[in-house]
């Protein structure tokens, strides 16, 4: 039998379930596998053993007395991320059984339990813990998920952490690609170096030369003193070129030369500065569109594009959301210095699982952050997600089971049947959450950008649900 993830020989399961005579039947095909375990009868007492000791797999009872089996999923991925868990559904449940796989489990077996599925399923789950106990823990700040095209993603991030190769990071908006450039980084040699990362598209074009490879004093006018660009600034480290689709023509025949020849040349400059920084670029643009259609330079396209990574749509991986929602309100609360983490009801949960996000994990995240000045403090709801007025998509995450189908418009979501009263209200109802978010939720400033008084935009809060 295999090392197992408590150090010792013998591999550790955690059993839960309230039915006595199955606890017991478990815990003796276990045994006779040369597995030891240990039982629990609810859900608070699987919790307890979780903080107690560290276990190879998980088999649980999906209906039990304070809870279900789901909600022990949900706590293992987010808590637990390595542990494989399994659920043991009544029979023909099939529903329960989709469910708990979307939600994390690795399997699952139905009952009366057969004990050949179930000696099988223990095999795959001691082989998952083997295959974990060599990928690097998901820290504060890593890339989370579990779904495949996740876990494959991290793994490639390690690989590519190891090369020197240009990579370029493909994917929609709010997917994570400047995060995924930065774990690169972090993850390679060049990590005690800078992590230099620019919006391409934000950058004046007159001003761009002198932003990528800095000025000597006096090379134009305004330049009162010498400057370093930003290929200085990233030496030895990473320069993250974020939308690099939106680089004019004349600055992607000079980006390809500081390229090929590793040396830059300021400006006003007469010598040439040798330079080593690995390149990340990324765009949500189709580059190969781009090329076609002369916007973007092929030899450029070939320099960059050495190695291509996709960041899939989180839509594609929705069973991941509730992982992500408890992750991120727990690094929220943190961050905001809020001492109890408030839990996502019911509704809300459901809520996440029905919407598309075209924001991706940015958008879950700030809705998230909206949710919780908005939320009792104790239980968020679906209508502090301020969803309402998203019409729920039938069965989105079945239906986009390709992780490159094309992004439906924001607005495509909108209900737009109602009537203009309703309209109206909306784009009331947008401009001040747009207000009071840019302002950090601080009432005074967000009536000031909104030109209305104090008064006025606590009226409107008030009248249009926003509290
Ligand atoms: N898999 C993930 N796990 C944890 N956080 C994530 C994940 N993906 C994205 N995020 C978070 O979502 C936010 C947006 O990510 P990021 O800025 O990297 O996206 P992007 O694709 O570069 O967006 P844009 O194209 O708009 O620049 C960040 O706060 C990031 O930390």
């Amino acid at each position: 039998m295999s090392k197992s993830a408590s150090g010792t020989s013998a591999p550790l399961a955690l059993i839960v379930d309230d039915e006595s005579d199955i606890r017991e039947l478990l815990e003796i095909t276990l045994s006779r596998m040369g597995i030891k375990c240990c039982a629990a009868a609810d859900l608070a007492e699987a919790r307890q053993w979780l903080k107690e000791r560290t276990f190879d797999f998980c088999i649980t009872d999906m209906r039990l007395p304070d809870g279900n089996g789901i909600d022990l999923v949900r706590l293992v991925q987010s808590e637990h991320s390595r542990l494989p868990i399994a659920v043991i559904t009544a029979h023909g449940n099939a529903q329960a059984a989709v469910e708990s796989l979307k939600a994390g489990a690795f399997d699952f077996v139905s009952k009366p339990v057969d004990l050949r599925v179930l000696r099988k399923l223990v095999e795959t789950a001691l082989q998952m813990g083997e295959a974990a106990a060599s990928e690097p823990e998901v820290k504060d700040g890593g890339l989370l998920g579990a779904h495949e095209s996740v876990v494959k993603l991290r793994q490639l991030i390690e690989r590519l952490a190891r090369s020197q190769a240009p990579v370029h990071i493909h994917g929609e908006s709010g997917t994570g690609k400047e995060l995924v450039a930065r774990l690169i980084h972090d993850q390679s040699p060049r990590a005690a170096a800078p992590f230099v990362p620019v919006n391409c598209g934000a950058i004046p074009s007159e001003l761009m030369e002198s932003e990528f490879f800095g000025h000597l004093k006096g090379s134009f006018t305004g330049a009162m003193r010498d400057k370093g660009g930003l290929f200085q600034a990233a030496e030895g480290g990473t320069l993250f070129l974020d939308e690099i689709a939106d680089l004019p023509l004349h600055m992607q025949v000079k980006l390809l030369r500081a390229i090929q020849e590793r040396a830059i040349r300021p400006v006003g400059a007469e010598a040439e500065i040798h330079v080593n920084v690995r390149l990340i670029s990324a765009t949500h643009k189709n580059l190969v569109d781009l090329v076609a259609r002369g916007a973007f330079r092929q030899d450029l396209y070939y320099r960059v594009n050495v190695i291509e990574v996709r960041t899939p749509p989180l839509r594609s991986r929705g069973a991941d959301i509730p992982m992500l929602a408890d992750h991120m309100l727990v690094r929220l609360c943190k961050a905001t210095g809020v001492a109890k983490v408030p839990k996502l009801d019911e509704g809300a949960q459901r809520l996440l699982l029905s919407y598309e996000f075209p924001g991706n994990v940015r958008e879950l995240e700030n809705m998230l952050e909206r949710a919780l000045t908005l939320c009792d403090g104790e239980v968020i709801s679906a209508d502090d997600l301020q969803l309402r007025n998203i019409a729920p998509v039938s069965d989105a995450h079945a239906a986009v089971s390709d992780p490159h189908a094309a992004t439906p418009a924001p607005s495509a979501a909108v209900n737009t049947a109602s009537g203009l009263d309703d309209r109206v209200e909306e784009l009331e109802r947008q401009a001040i959450r747009d207000a009071l978010e840019k302002t950090r939720y601080n009432k005074t400033k967000a009536a000031a950008l909104l030109g209305l008084t104090f008064r006025q935009l606590r009226y409107k809060v008030k009248k249009l649900n926003l509290e």
